[in-house]
């Protein structure tokens, strides 16, 4: 029987995105989202805020409204999912986009502590030639000589190996300095996560098959060419994507005047518009079982009654979902995995007089490396992962060029240092280390902890979500409960967007 009555547990990006497509895919169901805080769009945050302060400069009070971001903040164009959903919800008008030749695009840095300074990263090959700044020799060193040696080195996958941390497969392809410095950064940016722990096949899969690809060797696999989609892909034409395939054309990343919100703020609009669609902030779900003899699913929240849905999508944390099942019914594999948590803090600053010198060179920003010891010394103390040079990329969205913002990331693995009191003086000082000058007091701090927000996809994670999903399409599941989200497969906004998108598919 297809669904009557369908339950969105979450209302995050990936719960918000189900519940639109399921609105398109099943346009008489009664549909039921459920959050657990008041206002939807999960980890996505953005707030436009007023700073006010005296320019030392002239003595003249200045206003600036800016957009700040707790959440991801910017995009990239090759996620058709999000495109789709911009498309559909009319928002490409929003739309503020960086060009793939700007500085914000070409220029990322680490900062890497033996070096004492941020260190450009090549934006091309051709780069090595005219590569300029203090630390290029050893970059250049760490970089090519590994890169360079790779497609010689004899293949090394074990035998029978299905899966190995992102740190395994990099020293064992590039050696262990190359993996801490650029692996170790790389999931930083991402999964603000440990490297060490993080699942190869689940969080780099394409790497793992261009070392099939390339017999043994990454590089060759990543030189040839790749192979046309696979089954589980979708073709480019089944995205309604209006003329926003022509807007991204030589774009790095975009976002939105508004920030990321907007896109969760129209879900929100368009969800609470549809007759069919009941929104439930601020209610938790604290029961879920399957009435044994009817098979049919109870609901049960801090709000009402219990609900009966005929079918279900949770886009819990799958931890949570493991909370809310009666053990009768539990699922396998949900507490494999531990979730990260990360501090962000927006900074803003004053603009210095272009007689001075600027604040942080042009660029998207940068990536702070593992320490040589681990996370548990004392090399990093405040636990900076590293910092986006919001300005760089974002400035259109705000009403005056007179401010820089900067996000600064920390925490992840650097577990304990995570904490929510952040002494502000002291991450400035780190931050001024980092960036070779004294920073000026900032006219604004903000700072969220975001408790337990990044999944750390563990060893085998791939192999889990299988069974997990051969657990479902059987009894008393019968394929009418879907568990899909950034716990299951992938972390990206695209990624939970196309969650999203193929929700229910498969039920008629
Ligand atoms: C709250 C912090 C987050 C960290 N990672 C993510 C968030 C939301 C998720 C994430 N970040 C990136 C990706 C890659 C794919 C993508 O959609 O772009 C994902 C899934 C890359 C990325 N990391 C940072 C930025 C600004 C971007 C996007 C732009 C780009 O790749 O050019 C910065 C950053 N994010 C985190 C840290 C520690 C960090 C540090 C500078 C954690």
């Amino acid at each position: 029987m297809g669904p009557t009555s369908i339950a969105v547990l979450g209302g995050g990006l990936t719960g918000l995105s189900a519940a639109f497509y399921l609105t398109r895919r099943f346009p008489t169901a009664r549909i039921a989202v459920y959050n657990s805080e008041a206002r939807f769009g999960g980890w996505v945050r953005s707030d436009r805020v007023r700073v006010s302060y005296t320019n030392h400069h002239n003595g003249k009070l200045e206003n600036a409204d800016v957009v700040l971001e707790a959440g991801p903040r910017t995009l990239r164009p090759n996620a058709r999912s999000v495109l789709e959903l911009i498309h559909l919800l009319n928002l490409s008008s929003t739309l503020l986009t960086v060009p793939k030749t700007s500085d914000a695009a070409k220029n990322r840095f680490l900062y890497i502590p033996e070096f004492g300074e941020l260190c450009r990263l090549p934006s091309a090959p051709l780069d090595f030639l005219t590569w300029s700044g203090p630390s290029r020799q050893n970059i250049r060193r760490l970089l090519l000589s590994s890169v360079a040696r790779e497609p010689f080195k004899r293949r090394n996958r074990r035998l029978g190996l299905d899966d190995e941390s992102v740190d395994d497969f990099m020293t064992r392809r590039f050696g262990s300095e190359w993996s801490r410095i650029f692996a170790s950064s790389l999931v930083h940016g991402i999964y603000a996560a440990d490297a060490r722990r993080l699942s190869l096949r689940s969080a780099f899969p394409s790497l793992w098959e261009a070392e099939e690809r390339g017999n043994g060797s990454v590089v060759s696999g990543i030189l040839r060419r790749s192979p046309p989609l696979t089954s589980d892909e979708e073709p480019a034409s089944s995205y309604e994507l209006g003329n926003l395939a022509d807007t991204m054309r030589d774009v790095s990343v975009y976002t939105l005047r508004e920030g990321i919100s907007t896109l969760t703020n129209a879900l929100v609009r368009y969800l609470r518009e549809h007759p069919n669609v009941y929104m439930y902030g601020g209610v938790r779900i604290t029961g879920l079982r399957i009435n044994p003899r009817s098979k049919h699913f109870e609901l049960i929240t801090t709000a009402m009654e219990t609900a009966f849905p005929t079918h279900v999508v949770s886009t819990l944390p799958l931890f949570r979902l493991h909370g809310v099942l009666t053990p009768a019914i539990s699922l396998p594999h949900l507490t494999a995995n531990t979730y990260t948590s990360v501090t962000v803090v927006n900074l803003v600053f004053p603009r210095p007089p272009p007689s001075t010198a600027p604040l942080h060179p042009e660029g998207f920003g940068y990536l702070v490396p593992r320490p040589t010891d681990g996370y548990f010394n004392d090399n990093n103390r405040l636990g900076i992962l590293g910092c986006v040079f919001d300005s760089s990329s974002t400035a259109t969205q705000d009403s005056s060029d007179a401010v820089v913002k900067m996000t600064v990331m920390l925490g992840g693995p650097y577990a304990s240092r995570s904490l929510p009191q952040i002494n502000v003086s002291d991450l400035l000082s780190e931050l001024s280390t980092h960036l070779g000058r004294t920073l000026p007091e900032p006219v604004l701090v903000k700072v969220h902890h975001n408790q337990h927000c990044i999944p750390l996809y563990s060893v085998g994670h791939l192999q889990r979500m299988e069974e997990l999903r051969h657990v479902l399409a059987s009894e008393p599941w019968a394929g009418r409960m879907e568990v899909i989200g950034a716990g299951v497969g992938g972390v990206s906004v695209g990624d939970c967007i196309e969650a999203g998108r193929n929700a229910g598919r498969f039920w008629s």
